[in-house]
């Protein structure tokens, strides 16, 4: 079902996510208020997967929910594929979201609030020390940690990796055709840097709930961290121009920085333990 009055656009890259765009959906939509519902279309772009996602789609849109599905058989990337939806979107506002439950659906009209004030809003982990990773394993949270305070001197949100996020369409159309890399490593860093927000405006953060168990495996194989260097590189390049040196620099130093702190904080931790169990 189509619907030519659409004002929020919600686009979901997905890879076998069968069951979760059942529920995805199934929550989506009524946590929105009637009219709002009315007004929002879900569109899934799916790296071909062979799990019945498409079948799943398609009775969902056979008992009413304004959701498509787009399959995307030669370009997979995940930034490529949250590209292809805002394309193929109508509403003013774009968001998008993870399909695994991470990003809960409840929280998205916080977030289409938040851009009735803000021109780019986030969903964070981070705000009031609650971190959805707190029960990560070491290295995860080390990792984590390090590649967000690389993209600290690029944007000021809590949360530049995130991938639940929302913008006004018209911000999308200004940029020069090609000024988005669609291979690069987070879609949302990319957006915050390069489209060109008013001056003095701030990005709008609001903490979703923190994750339900999602079904399924994170899908980031280990090349994308040369891809997010690759990508670090080529925004501070936009918003500095040459600083080489200076970024390498300050990328080994910032993650030695923090695998340093977090091993001290192990150790000191495990010593603690061992002289209150004496
Ligand atoms: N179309 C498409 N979708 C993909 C692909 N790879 C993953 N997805 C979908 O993209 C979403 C995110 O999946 P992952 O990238 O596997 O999640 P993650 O490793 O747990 O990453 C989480 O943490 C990041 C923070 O570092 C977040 O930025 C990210 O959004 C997500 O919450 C899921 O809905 C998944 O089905 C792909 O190649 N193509």
């Amino acid at each position: 079902m189509l619907s030519q009055n659409i004002l929020n656009s919600i686009i979901v890259p997905t890879y076998d996510e069968k069951s979760n765009i059942k529920t995805l959906t199934t929550n989506l939509f009524p946590s929105l208020a009637t009219e709002e519902s009315n007004l929002t279309e879900l569109i899934f772009v799916d790296n071909n997967s062979n799990d019945g996602s498409i079948q799943q789609v398609e009775e969902l849109n056979r008992q009413g929910y304004n959701v498509r599905i787009i399959i995307r058989r030669k370009n997979h990337g995940l930034s490529s594929s949250v590209l292809r939806g805002f394309q193929a979107a109508q509403g003013d506002i774009l968001i998008c979201m993870d399909a695994n439950l991470q990003h809960t659906p409840e929280s998205v009209p916080q977030l289409i609030e938040s851009l009735r004030i803000h021109p780019f809003t986030i969903g964070t982990r981070y705000v009031t020390n609650v971190g959805i990773e707190q029960d990560w394993p070491l290295y995860r949270r080390v990792i984590s940690k390090g590649s967000s305070l690389l993209a600290k001197p690029l944007t000021t949100t809590s949360d530049p990796m995130i991938g639940f996020f929302g913008l006004p369409r018209k911000y999308l159309i200004q940029l020069k055709a090609g000024a988005i890399n669609p291979q690069c490593f987070k879609i949302s860093l990319e957006l915050m840097v390069k489209l060109r927000l008013p001056k003095r405006c701030t990005v709008g953060e609001i903490l979703y709930s923190l994750g339900i168990t999602s079904e399924g495996q994170s899908k980031l194989p280990g090349k994308v961290i040369l891809q997010y260097v690759l990508q670090l590189k080529d925004l501070y390049q936009y918003r500095y121009g040459s600083v080489e040196f200076t970024f390498i620099t300050s990328l080994i130093t910032i993650f030695y920085t923090v695998a340093f702190y977090q091993a001290y904080c192990v150790v000191f931790k495990f010593n603690l333990d061992r002289k209150l169990l004496q």
